[in-house]
């Protein structure tokens, strides 16, 4: 066999054992080879990358990172490593291949050595290792908007059980839910999403009582728990929210952060209730919000 050919076969053999797609990006950002036979990324083949731009395959914002890491790894002659969330959501070229859930990726560009200045790229999914770290991570702090997350709020929730049992005292639970953050991230940008919810935080922060207890508990949802409250006082006390947040939106307000929340709301029932029933039971009455068109509140029917 010519020995170009040999080294071709070696280094196919080699690509398909990894378990990371490896592209070659050109000065120019333009793909110029990709490994994807065994890929289990859902890069398509690499005939569907071959060629590509980069701004053919990711929004604006994605393709000027990597233009940035080729561009620094070219004239640094090193490494370039970075980790980027992708959101099947905004890249039309994953959501066709099926791709639907966020996922971050590990790129790390190494200087080619080829003759037209070009960068290897290794792509690796790193979203199981992000879940584990998460799971296991002590943090009780939501990164984006530096509120609780719900690490944090359900030994707190228990707490504020066990002792309004104790006491003969009542307390309530509201989970807030941006209506169709997924719609706004498309139309407008996971940026725009990104403020809204930053937004939100700091507003639920400020509305909220010295003695509450706020924290981010899923991707666009919000939770706080009210001591002493009951169902009439908790359904009163997510009024105010939505109309805060109606507020948030208005013309007026000097933002153009438009958006509208759903709320369930819970109250504790007596002897024998649990925080993860309660928190169930909030979840039950946001869903039905929900389903009867957002923008809404609903509580536990008595
Ligand atoms: N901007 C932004 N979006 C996020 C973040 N975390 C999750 N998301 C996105 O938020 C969206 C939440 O989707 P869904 O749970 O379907 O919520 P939704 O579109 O608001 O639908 P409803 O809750 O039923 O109104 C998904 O598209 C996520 O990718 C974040 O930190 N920032």
């Amino acid at each position: 066999m010519h020995k170009a050919n040999v080294l071709k076969t070696r280094i196919d053999a080699l690509l398909n054992v990894l378990s990371e797609d490896v592209l070659v990006i050109s000065q120019s950002g333009t793909i110029i080879f990709s490994s994807h036979s065994h890929s289990t990324l859902p890069w398509g083949s690499d005939d569907a990358l071959g060629g590509k731009r980069l701004n053919d395959i990711f929004p604006d914002a994605i393709a000027d990172l990597f233009q940035g890491m080729v561009n620094q790894a070219l004239s640094l002659n090193q490494v370039i490593i970075k980790e980027v969330l992708f959101d099947p959501d905004q890249i039309t070229y994953l959501r066709d291949r099926g791709m639907s859930a966020p996922c971050w990726i590990e790129a790390r560009l190494a200087p080619s050595a080829g003759d037209e200045p070009s960068v290897v790229c290794r792509i690796e999914d790193i979203s199981r290792r992000k879940k584990v770290e998460r799971e296991r991570s002590p943090v009780q702090r939501d990164l984006l908007t530096g509120m609780y997350n719900r690490r944090a709020l359900m030994p707190v929730l228990a707490q504020s059980i066990a002792q309004a049992l104790r006491y003969d005292w009542i307390c309530s639970l509201m989970i807030i839910d941006v209506d169709s953050l997924r719609i706004i991230n498309e139309q407008q940008g996971w940026d725009e999403g990104d403020q809204i919810l930053k937004r939100l935080a700091e507003s639920l922060n400020s509305l909220k009582r010295t003695a509450d207890f706020l924290a981010r508990v899923d991707e666009d949802d919000f939770a706080i728990l009210l001591p002493e409250t009951n169902q009439e006082q908790g359904l009163l006390a997510a009024e105010r929210v939505r109309n805060m947040v109606a507020d948030l939106s208005a013309p007026h307000s000097g933002s153009d952060v438009i958006f509208t929340v759903s709320i369930g709301v819970a109250t504790l029932t007596g002897e024998g209730d649990t925080s993860e029933d309660m928190y169930g039971r909030a979840e039950s009455s946001l869903k039905q919000a929900q389903q009867q068109g957002g923008n809404r509140i609903c509580g536990e029917a008595e």
